[in-house]
């Protein structure tokens, strides 16, 4: 099996050694997986000119998987936008089909004190935002900036068709019927016809799945009730710019944006694993960052595409022993903990698989 290395801008080559790290573990256990490096974002527009060279697309078309860190970084804000290297991240996303996003964000019973909420509220939480990642707004033509009548005016496109809001409302019921059965389809159909319609068709699709409880909501709402009482949710689904400023709200249920993973998958499951953060300029090239969401993310890379259940649990169990014993990252530190860089939280992971 052969993964993609992509370790992008900023923080993403530090977070991205630790889980190469437990990787490169895995195979000296027995693994069968060859590694391949890349580049994209910021780090490839500096080698070549663009954010996902023809280079790097050969390397991820012929990888069963990929894992990525994080791309972006102010030194690129400038630059015309085509060039950009969240434009990388889009393109990567779009040309391997990877239109569902699976971002689990749950509690580890350790970090309850780092939980931007109190204890009660979250113990326990565990959440699938089920995001779709390769159309909505982020995508949509026409987009730009030009003059009309003498001032500078700012489009862009929200738009899904039926078929992209049925193949991800399939994914999410069968998340849901594998979970607790409830699905929570999130929209701003009051104002939005786009959204009106991605209600019709989620409402359709249920018909198929009579044992999943089906809700809709609003996405202020869901954005206010995520911090209220995040736990009467189980799975949640909803477009693209939705899920994405969404899961980085309920990150911080779970103590840190350093702790939440993501799969991206195409319909064979075909994967591009990374954190859903960014790639933390402020953060970068001191070893503090967190580094496991990555690590978690390799964790999602074993379950969904390589059928790898017992090995998944495998590093999820190691994250869960090194919190246990108190080792901590700045993003999760607290009094009486173990302090740790980026380096040694990669180094008490492996101790402890
Ligand atoms: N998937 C990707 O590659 C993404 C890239 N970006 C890009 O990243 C750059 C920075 O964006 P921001 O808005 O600052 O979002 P960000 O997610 O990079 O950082 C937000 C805050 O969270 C902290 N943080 C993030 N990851 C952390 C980790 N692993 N451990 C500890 N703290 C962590 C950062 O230090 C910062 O204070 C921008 O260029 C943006 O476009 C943003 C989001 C996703
Ligand atoms: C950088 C963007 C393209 C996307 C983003 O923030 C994300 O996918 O979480
Ligand atoms: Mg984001």
């Amino acid at each position: 099996m052969k993964i993609a290395v992509l370790a992008g801008d900023g923080i993403g080559p530090e977070i991205v050694a630790q889980a190469v790290r437990v990787l490169n573990a895995l195979k000296t256990d027995g693994l069968g997986i060859e590694l391949e490096y890349g580049l994209i974002g910021g780090c490839a527009v500096d080698a070549t000119g663009e954010p996902y060279p023809d280079a790097t697309h050969r390397l991820t078309s012929q990888a069963d998987a990929v894992l990525l860190g994080a791309v972006g970084g102010p030194q690129y804000d400038n630059l015309p936008r085509q060039q950009r290297p969240e434009r990388g991240l889009l393109a990567i996303r779009k040309k391997l089909n990877l239109f569902a996003n699976l971002r689990p964000a749950m509690l580890y019973p350790e970090l309850a004190n780092a939980s931007s909420l109190k204890y009660d509220v979250v113990a326990g939480l565990d959440i699938m935002i089920v995001r779709e990642l390769t159309g909505d707004i982020y995508f949509g033509e026409p987009r730009g900036i030009e003059t009309r009548d003498g001032e500078r005016v700012g489009f862009n496109t929200m738009i899904y068709s039926e078929s992209e809001i049925r193949r991800i409302a399939h994914v999410a019921f069968q998340a849901a019927v594998k979970r607790q059965g409830k699905l929570c389809s999130v929209d701003k159909m009051n104002v939005l016809e786009c959204t009106q319609l991605w209600r019709d068709v989620v409402t359709e699709v249920a018909k198929e799945y009579p044992q999943v409880i089906l809700s809709h909501m609003l996405v202020d709402n869901a954005a206010m009730q995520l911090v209220r009482n995040p736990k009467q949710f189980d799975v949640m689904v909803t477009g693209n710019m939705f899920g994405d400023i969404l899961s980085d709200e309920a990150s911080m249920l779970t103590g840190s944006i350093g702790m939440l993973p993501s799969a991206s998958l195409d319909e064979n499951n075909k994967g591009l694993y990374e954190p859903i953060h960014g790639s933390a300029p402020d953060i970068a090239g001191k070893d503090i960052a967190n580094p496991l969401a990555t690590i978690l993310s390799v964790a999602m890379m074993l379950r969904y595409t390589f059928n790898q259940e017992e090995m998944a649990r495998r590093i999820e169990n190691a994250v869960k022993k090194v919190l246990a014993a108190g080792y901590r990252t700045k993003d999760i530190d607290e009094a009486g903990m173990k302090s740790v860089g980026t380096k040694a939280m990669g180094d008490m992971v492996l101790a402890m698989l």
